[in-house]
């Protein structure tokens, strides 16, 4: 129960004040479901990836990152609740040690046992990542929850590459994956203003979390379990609760794209 978000809190990753001084837009939060807002102005979000753009998979010692070539517009989301495109550079998961936990965002205080986030930058305004991720709307993060159920045919290819990135700081080259194929069909979303979840934790995030989770099996949820925080030759820690802790909602509404 509360042991585990002690845990997270003293996670090396987390050891960083658990939102930063004067922080009043912190990420993850509780979605209340009732307490959204429908926002009939808010458009559809559009998704074009380009599956040539996928580069590598790499084990960063706190996940594993998925990274595309973001020198062009060839990957990009528009509309939702965006002013401009934004263009795709990584995606990554989190998850628990067991299937009672792991995402970041609760529904109605639920947690799913992992969520995955595809990260996207506002090369409009912003010459680089690194200084899009210090700007109020420099990011846009889809959220997507993963829950147990029917084995994920798409999920399937990230997943037989994993054994390659076991340790930390390994990569493996991974050149066509078009991770739409990771985003529900269904177009309804809730959307906030937030933060990266991970250190630099900058406001600097417009979150987009679908509604509908995707399915995966137990087996793929085991394969994330294999991961592991450790470079090889130290002594084994599993890569699991790689989540932070949910941050007060402070001055916030999460608006709906749906009623
Ligand atoms: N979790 S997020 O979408 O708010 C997020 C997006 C981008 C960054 C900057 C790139 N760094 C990165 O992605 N690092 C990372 C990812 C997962 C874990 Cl578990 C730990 C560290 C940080 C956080
Ligand atoms: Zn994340």
């Amino acid at each position: 129960c509360c042991s585990y978000r002690l845990r997270n809190a003293l996670h090396p990753l987390w050891q960083s004040p658990l939102s930063i001084p004067g922080g009043s837009r912190q990420s993850p939060i509780n979605i209340q479901w009732r307490d959204s807002v429908y926002d009939p102005f808010l458009k559809p979000l559009k998704i074009s990836y380009d599956p040539t753009t996928c580069l590598h998979i790499w084990n960063n010692g706190y996940s594993f990152l998925v990274e595309f070539d973001d020198s062009t517009d060839r990957s990009i989301i528009v509309g939702g609740p965006l002013e401009n495109q934004y263009r795709l550079k990584q995606f990554h998961f989190h998850w628990g040690a067991i299937n009672e936990w792991g995402s970041e965002h609760t529904v109605d205080s639920k947690f799913y046992p992992a969520e995955l986030h595809l990260v996207h930058w506002n090369a409009v305004v912003y010459p680089t990542f690194e200084e899009a991720v210090m700007e109020g709307n420099g990011l846009a993060v889809i959220g997507v929850f993963l829950k147990l159920g029917a084995h994920h045919e798409g999920l399937q290819t990230l997943v037989d590459a994993l054994p390659a990135v076991k340790h930390k700081d390994t990569v493996i080259e991974f050149d066509v994956f078009d991770p739409s194929c990771l985003i529900p069909s269904c177009p309804d979303y809730w959307t906030y203003a937030g933060s990266l979840t991970t250190p630099p934790l900058t406001e600097s995030v417009t979150w987009i979390i679908k509604k509908k989770p995707i399915e995966v099996d137990e087996n793929q949820l085991e394969a994330f379990r294999m991961l592991l925080f450790t470079s090889d030759g130290e002594e084994e820690k599993r890569m699991v609760d790689n989540f932070r802790p949910l941050q007060p909602l402070m001055n916030r509404t999460v608006r709906s794209s749906f009623q």
